[in-house]
């Protein structure tokens, strides 16, 4: 209420007092009239504070709600953060087994069970579109003398480093695997007789020139190797069968040589 308005009231209250108007013919209708805006203004205080009320409760629950979801955001957050970590860790988990599957602890390289699968892809492509591949067996020469000479770590550090070896001298479609204790398959896709001997020549030469240092002595290897073409209409393991035979000829023939199955 301005000042303006309560000097009115005040002024119309003071008239309604005044003994000199109780007589007057507009005095009971004046005073009836003044009781009446008391009233009104009082019933208008009390609406007006109960709209404060409410408002005041909405305002709170608002906030209590506003504060609700941010915590619920909050957590969301949380666990959104900790499904994202728990599905890396999982692929990780996946890749580490995939690998420990199909990877050789020691070098690295394909194991026995992962060739065996590249194997049966190009073999079933050999038989369909008529594409050779070629196998080398490798087997390191008198590699349990290394063994007893040097001790069973300096066995593995020459596997590891004769397996770096092989992977830098093939091609990114070739591939090469640990197939047992001291042998390697190496298979080489759309490569003929000529072309696969050319290479193995090479791999023995570098497997010749391969020295490891190892507690402060050298160490040297050798390898015998046997070649064999796969044949259209065989199976893989006649052909794998094929490269041992090739291969035991090569140790028979003194070992570091290849030779080729018929
Ligand atoms: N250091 C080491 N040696 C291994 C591993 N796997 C197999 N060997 C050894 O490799 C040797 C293979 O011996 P043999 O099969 O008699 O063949 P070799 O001595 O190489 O003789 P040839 O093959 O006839 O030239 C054994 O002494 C095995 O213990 C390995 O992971 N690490």
């Amino acid at each position: 209420m301005t000042p303006q308005d309560q000097a009115l009231l005040d002024r119309v209250a003071a008239l309604i007092d005044s003994d000199a108007y109780r007589g007057h013919p507009l005095h009971e209708a004046l005073s009836q009239l003044y009781a009446h805006h008391l009233e009104q203004r009082e019933r208008l205080e009390r609406l007006i504070s109960i709209a404060d009320g409410f408002q005041q409760t909405a305002h709170e629950d608002l906030h209590a709600t506003r504060h609700q979801l941010q915590r619920q955001l909050k957590r969301q957050r949380k666990l959104s953060r900790i499904a994202d970590r728990y599905q890396a860790l999982l692929r990780e988990r996946n890749a580490a087994l995939a690998d420990a599957a199909t990877l050789d602890p020691l070098t690295g390289l394909a194991n026995r069970r992962l060739l065996h699968e590249q194997l049966q892809r190009l073999a079933a492509d050999a038989h369909r579109h008529g594409r050779v591949f070629t196998l080398a067996m490798i087997d390191i020469d008198h590699f349990k003398r290394i063994n007893d000479h040097h001790g069973h770590a300096a066995g593995d550090r020459l596997l590891v480093a004769l397996a770096k070896t092989l992977a830098s001298e093939l091609r990114g479609a070739d591939h090469c695997a640990r197939w047992g204790g001291e042998e390697f398959l190496v298979v080489l896709p759309a490569t003929s007789l000529d072309q696969a001997e050319t290479l193995v020549a090479r791999l023995c030469e570098r497997l010749r020139a391969l020295s490891v240092t190892f507690e402060g002595e050298r160490l040297r290897l050798t390898a015998s190797v046997g070649v064999a073409q796969h044949r259209l209409d065989d199976d893989y393991a006649t052909t794998i069968q094929r490269a041992d035979e090739a291969l035991l000829e090569a140790k028979r023939e003194g070992r570091d040589r290849w030779r080729t199955a018929d």
